[in-house]
């Protein structure tokens, strides 16, 4: 099968990720250290990077990494003692691990979009994870401009949203024209998803951030209500919606700017692996006009605006909703 190599390289390191995740939150240690630009980032963000851009190095040592993270904060003589648990974190997967390679390794995912290229978000919600709620850990391979593997690790999400006290701990995976998968953490269950070709009376519902400030609620709340959604939205952090609407548990996922704000331009690796997830469970995704997102232009995609993630059935009316509202 393509991509089997990819694949494996892929799920295998957001494992690992997804434990150094779980270990920090459980030894108390996740804490907001400031970026430039005033957002959190945490050890256990710069640890996830680590492990996965080496595990890409070690397998495909040709393959550049346009992650969320770099390791310029993490140099600084006053960041030693953030350094040292990072390491220490990160040996537990990787034998190899030095402060020296740790640093490397995170700065391995300063690379530029091009041909081929993997996008890494370490952990997406890095709120959610602050607060001990959603979180995920986001990888994808593009290809001449197309997303061709998506793997999304969710540490906290329930394999089942209605059974919300049920397991926890799902990882997504999908390959281009191969469908998407959902295998338990715990266990290794595997089941195929394809919960996103047509809405039902259950899931007529939207999914939203938990962040007011991370989209226009009350823009995205009128588009729902247009196209008759009278269910309370679903909160969740972090690129967990998209999986909830391929699973079925919703039906649309809209991320819509705030118009104070004209100059905001989404990520690549805030969407790459959710939307391939998506597509694969039978949904569709687009920016807020109806144009495929870009994922090979820059890692901010300059010629996109908002997101428009839903079931493929109900797509066109939220388009058309959209038209006749922005
Ligand atoms: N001001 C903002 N507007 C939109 N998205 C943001 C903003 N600040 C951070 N984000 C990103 O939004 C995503 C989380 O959105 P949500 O609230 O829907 O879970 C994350 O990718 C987060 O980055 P990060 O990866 O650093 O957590
Ligand atoms: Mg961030
Ligand atoms: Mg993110
Ligand atoms: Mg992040």
């Amino acid at each position: 099968m393509p991509y089997e190599l990819e694949k494996q390289v892929a799920i295998a390191s957001v494992i690992q990720a997804a434990k150094l995740c779980v270990q920090i939150q459980q030894d108390r240690l996740a804490a907001a250290i400031e970026k430039p630009d005033f957002s959190p980032v945490t050890i256990a963000d710069l640890g996830a990077q680590a492990i996965i851009c080496q595990a890409i190095a070690a397998a495909f040592p040709q393959d550049v990494v346009v992650g969320e993270e770099d390791a310029k904060l993490l140099r600084q003589p006053q960041m030693s003692e953030q350094l040292e648990q990072i390491t220490a974190y990160v040996r537990i997967h990787v034998s190899e691990a030095s402060a020296d390679r740790v640093l490397d390794w995170i700065d391995r995912g300063n690379g530029k979009v091009g041909d081929r290229f993997w996008t890494l978000d370490p952990i997406d919600g890095t709120k959610g994870f602050l607060r001990g709620d959603r979180y995920a850990i986001a990888l994808a391979l593009i290809e001449n401009g197309e997303v061709k593997l998506g793997v999304m690790g969710c540490p906290t999400l329930p394999l089942d949203l209605n059974q919300p006290q049920g397991e926890r701990g799902v990882l997504f995976v999908a390959v281009k024209g191969q469908g998407a998968t959902q295998i338990a953490l715990k266990t290794g269950a595997t089941q195929p998803i394809l919960g996103a070709r047509t809405a039902n009376k259950s899931n007529f519902r939207s999914t939203e951030s938990v962040e007011s400030r991370h989209g226009n609620l009350p823009l995205q709340r009128a588009i729902a209500q247009a196209v008759g959604m009278t269910a309370e939205p679903l909160s969740i952090d972090s690129m967990a919606k998209y999986a909830v609407v391929a699973r079925g548990e919703a039906a649309l996922y809209l991320r819509l700017p705030w118009a104070e704000y004209p100059d905001y331009r989404e990520n690549i690796w805030d969407h790459a692996a959710g939307a391939i997830v998506l597509e694969e469970a039978g949904g569709r995704v687009s920016d807020m006009y109806g144009k495929p997102l870009e994922f090979a232009t820059n890692a901010k995609m300059l010629n996109n605006r908002g997101i428009i993630a839903s079931s493929s059935d109900i797509y066109d009316a939220v388009l058309a909703a959209l038209q006749e509202k922005v």
